[in-house]
């Protein structure tokens, strides 16, 4: 993947943005490069993060969405699609590689924390250099870290930058199984002006679809119509009825463009609710692919010969 970030063009007044913490995680870094000179507020959990924006504690929030290696975080989507809706205004991709921390003068290793998405990205590093210790699962990786400040841990996978926080040992720097993984963070807040197109956006949907044959393919083929290429697509359950699912879409392109706002309001018509998750510009800067005939000029001619016949002046 390739890694690049991007500054908000169009936050408006965000001035306390709150960030999956504690202190030192991988989102903190990320709220750094989106925020500016805003007020970071750390918080336990992803869901806590938008919470504090859906009660005006925060005006924004930070929040890791997917990593190259492990893929989706299912909180950050779950906590999207409930409670008032948020929107995406600005992403960042980091790069990701851990160091792992112990206590000063620690003993044996026989536990190593860290977050579920670190420790399934550095499972041989672990298997092969501490053969002996038991991988536990915590709330961040900063979460860790603290784990094994208090002694719940003998070692912690964790940002590079925690070790500026946590009086902790260096135990290995540049821990990856996969070289060049990266993470991608969203920056989140209640609906409002949307930052400008660019040419080289993302919108993002979360789709409740109609439960019976074929709705799943009805979704993909309105985009797949209007030459709209998706960039994820993931499930998660509904959590009232078996078997039911969400689905989250994210596409190439802005609201702003008329091909869309037609793909939106297909959508629409398919889904039993459509929440809209923002647009805003691509971190790693690739420009929309605009297929022949499905550019936003052809959307707009369409409309207007279409309106001259409704009107009677063509035929
Ligand atoms: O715990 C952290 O440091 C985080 O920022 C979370 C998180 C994640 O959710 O994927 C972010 C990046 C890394 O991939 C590992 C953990």
């Amino acid at each position: 993947m390739k890694v690049a970030t991007v500054s908000p063009r169009s936050l408006g007044v965000v001035s306390r943005i709150a960030y999956f913490g504690p202190q030192g995680t991988f989102t903190e870094q990320a709220a750094r490069v989106l925020a500016g000179g805003e007020e970071l507020i750390p918080v336990e959990t992803v869901r806590l993060a938008m919470t504090a924006v859906r009660e005006g504690e925060a005006d924004a929030a930070c929040v890791p969405i997917e990593n190259s290696v492990e893929g989706v975080v299912p909180t950050t989507l779950d906590a999207l699609s409930e409670s008032t809706p948020l929107v995406a205004v600005a992403e960042t991709i980091l790069p990701i590689h851990f160091s792992v921390l112990t206590r000063r003068g620690g003993g044996d290793i026989k536990t190593v924390a860290s977050h579920p998405h670190a420790l399934a990205q550095v499972r041989e590093w672990v298997e092969a250099n501490l053969p002996d210790a038991h991988p536990v699962a915590s709330s961040s990786t900063s979460a860790a870290a603290v784990g094994v400040l208090d002694g719940h841990f003998d070692a912690a996978v964790c940002a590079p930058v925690a070790v500026e926080h946590y009086d902790l040992e260096v135990l290995a720097t540049e821990v990856a199984d996969v070289s060049d993984a990266a993470t991608r963070f969203l920056l989140v807040r209640p609906p409002g002006e949307l930052p400008e197109p660019t040419g080289a956006d993302r919108t993002s949907v979360v789709a409740a679809a109609v439960n019976r044959t074929g709705t799943l393919a009805e979704l993909l083929t309105a985009l797949a119509d209007r030459g709209i290429n998706l960039t994820r697509l993931d499930a998660r359950p509904t959590r009232s009825n078996f078997g039911e699912y969400r689905f989250f879409i994210d596409f190439e392109g802005h609201v702003a463009e008329p091909r869309i706002l037609d793909a939106l309001t297909a959508l629409r018509r398919h889904c039993r609710n459509l929440r809209f998750l923002g647009s805003h510009p691509r971190a790693d800067g690739t420009r929309t692919t605009i297929q022949p005939g499905a550019g936003n000029d052809d959307f707009v001619d369409a409309a207007v010969w279409a309106d001259a016949v409704r009107k009677g002046d063509l035929a």
